[in-house]
């Protein structure tokens, strides 16, 4: 029997003489599969999201074929079911090939399928497997009502095969590129609903025809045995980028900071501004324009405008009930507070739980952070709707720099799946837009102090001291300009966002919310960085 401690033997360890087609009515296989092979092989990838949990056993919920004549290959949708009493679900599809040198990598069984030797392996290693898939798309009937449903956008006439790969990115899907023209994001983690981004890739660029994302082409639907519609993949035309928000920005926000000692500028002497006051480029004092320069700060507008054209474009629809505006009323409160609140006590869990891996300021912060629990939970109580005024829609959801690609000096939203903890009925429910602004801003305060953390002594000269505090003025200057960008554009478009107050009030709650959000998705996936929503929420709390 397989080991699963040991590499993979090199001889089969499962004989079939059923054909392939047919290997998953075969319950000996189905259960040696699951139980010796997936589990351990599950857990070591990348998409894999239960790895802070512990693996209790895999059960197949579904599959499907996706087959050409005589070319066959399954969707397996895994249960995973976890000690901690709860499941998630996984889609992979697989292939049977006989020549390893198909798929150099990714083996995941090797097995004997009538006295055939070959192995079993993650299908989208497979071009022939990729090409139909492709084909399958690019042939869509309007109206599938099969199990596995493709569809495409119909201005997408007579696209040809022409070549696929991996994108071979640390992602949490799988997606590939098709002529070098289309991305194919394969979902590896589902739900049983339609996926937000398909959702939204479909609203924003088929409907409304925003621009700043992707378009899309097509996509995989399939409709399960109880009747419900769960995304498996979609396609988008490629963007080609200069790269990502978040790379430009450290890269900038290096020479910012090199500019201290270069422009030998006093720290101390710095002009500063109130947090989250509007601002334009004439409001930031020429001491700040020369430290930092004005190419950073027009990029900040221009990433502002098209964060409004996105939540404006969002909140136009008047029709499709999903996309609808709202108001704030009693019942998103009651869910707002007990998500807040459930959240919250996860994360004094998690941190009591790994404060052993945090030591120096990320150790004195976490203290700060637990000393002050009762301060956060009423913070995150203090949501009265009936002092709103403002419009719920729906939101990016998971909005940070890593979302946006840059080209040509303007930006393209991607990725709106939504937060990943949250359940997909959550991920849909209407919110303020400036859940998604507070989401940007939380990214440029980690970009702010990752530079200074990542670069610290060595390249800068100052104080770490000195480094936050330069550090916090440069963060109300690039917020209050974005704000300040926003708003006018979000007002100018009818686009409710509350009065002033109000609008501040949810910027904040907001943006503790995503620290704290942030310091379990740190302590759960990279220790090392828990320090920085902990001086996020350190700051948030103090001031
Ligand atoms: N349409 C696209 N054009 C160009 N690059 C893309 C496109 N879609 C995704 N990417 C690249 O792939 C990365 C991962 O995509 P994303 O949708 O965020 O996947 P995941 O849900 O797996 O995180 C993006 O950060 C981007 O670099
Ligand atoms: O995988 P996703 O992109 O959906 O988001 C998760 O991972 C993000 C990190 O890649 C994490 O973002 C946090 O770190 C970013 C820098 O790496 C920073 O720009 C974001 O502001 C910060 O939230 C995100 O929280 C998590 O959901």
């Amino acid at each position: 029997m397989y080991n699963q401690a040991s590499a993979y033997p090199i001889k089969p360890v499962f004989k079939s003489n059923d054909p392939w087609k047919n290997l998953l009515d075969n319950t000996d296989f189905v259960k040696t599969f699951l139980l010796e092979v997936l589990e351990a092989y599950i857990v070591k990838q990348r998409w894999y999201a239960g790895k802070a949990s512990k693996l209790k056993y895999i059960e197949l919920a579904e599959y499907f074929r996706i087959q050409h004549h005589g070319e066959v290959y399954f969707g397996l949708i895994l249960e995973v079911n976890f000690e901690e009493a709860f499941f998630q679900h996984y889609f992979l599809p697989i292939a049977f090939i006989t020549d390893k040198k198909e798929a150099p990598q990714d083996k995941i069984l090797p097995i004997s399928i009538e006295n055939k030797e070959g192995y079993i392996i993650d299908a989208i290693h497979l071009e022939s497997f990729r090409k139909l898939v492709f084909e399958r798309i690019a042939t869509a009937t309007p109206k599938d009502t099969t199990k596995v449903q493709y569809h495409k956008n119909p201005v997408f006439k007579n696209i040809v095969y022409e070549s696929s790969r991996c994108m071979a990115l640390e992602q949490s899907n799988t997606s590939l590129i098709y002529n070098e023209k289309y991305v194919l994001k394969f979902f590896r983690r589902i739900y049983g609903d339609k996926n937000p981004d398909y959702e939204m890739s479909r609203f924003l660029s088929e409907k409304k025809e925003f621009k700043n994302t992707p378009s899309y082409v097509g996509s995989i639907n399939l409709v399960d045995s109880d009747a419900i519609n769960i995304t498996i993949g979609l396609m988008q035309l490629m963007i080609e980028n200069e790269g990502d928000a978040w790379e430009y920005m450290l890269k900038e926000l290096h020479k910012v900071f090199s500019n201290l000692e270069y422009k030998k500028i006093n720290i101390e002497t710095l002009p500063n501004t109130d947090l989250y006051q509007r601002l334009t480029i004439p409001d930031i004092p020429a001491q700040i324009i020369d430290w930092v320069g004005l190419n950073l700060f027009l990029k900040i507008q221009t990433l502002a405008k098209r964060t409004a054209e996105m939540h404006i474009v969002l909140g136009s629809e008047f029709e499709e009930t999903a996309f609808t505006p709202a108001h704030y009323n009693g019942d998103y409160t009651v869910w707002l507070k007990n998500k807040m609140l459930h959240q919250f006590q996860n994360r004094l869990n998690i941190v009591e739980n790994n404060i052993h891996k945090l030591d120096g300021l990320a150790l004195q912060l976490a203290h700060e952070f637990l000393d002050n629990k009762n301060t956060i939970r009423k913070h995150f109580i203090a949501f009265d709707w009936t002092k709103l005024k403002g419009e719920r829609i729906r939101i990016h959801g998971d909005y940070h720099l890593g979302q946006i690609l840059i080209k040509n000096n303007d930006f393209f939203i991607l990725d709106f799946e939504g937060e990943p903890e949250s359940t997909i009925r959550d991920r849909k429910v209407k919110q303020p837009p400036l859940k998604d602004v507070a989401g940007l801003f939380r990214s440029f305060h980690y970009a702010i102090y990752a530079t200074i953390f990542n670069n610290g002594e060595p390249h800068y000269k100052a104080s770490q001291e000195a480094l936050f505090q330069a550090g916090e003025v440069l963060y109300r200057y690039i917020t209050g300009l974005f704000l300040g960008h926003y708003v006018t554009e979000t007002q100018n478009a009818n686009l409710n966002l509350g009065y002033n107050q109000e609008r501040v009030f949810i910027l904040k709650y907001c943006l503790l919310e995503k620290a704290v959000y942030e310091l379990g998705y740190e302590l759960n996936s990279r220790p090392q960085w828990a320090v920085i929503p902990l001086k996020g929420i350190s700051n948030i709390i103090n001031h």
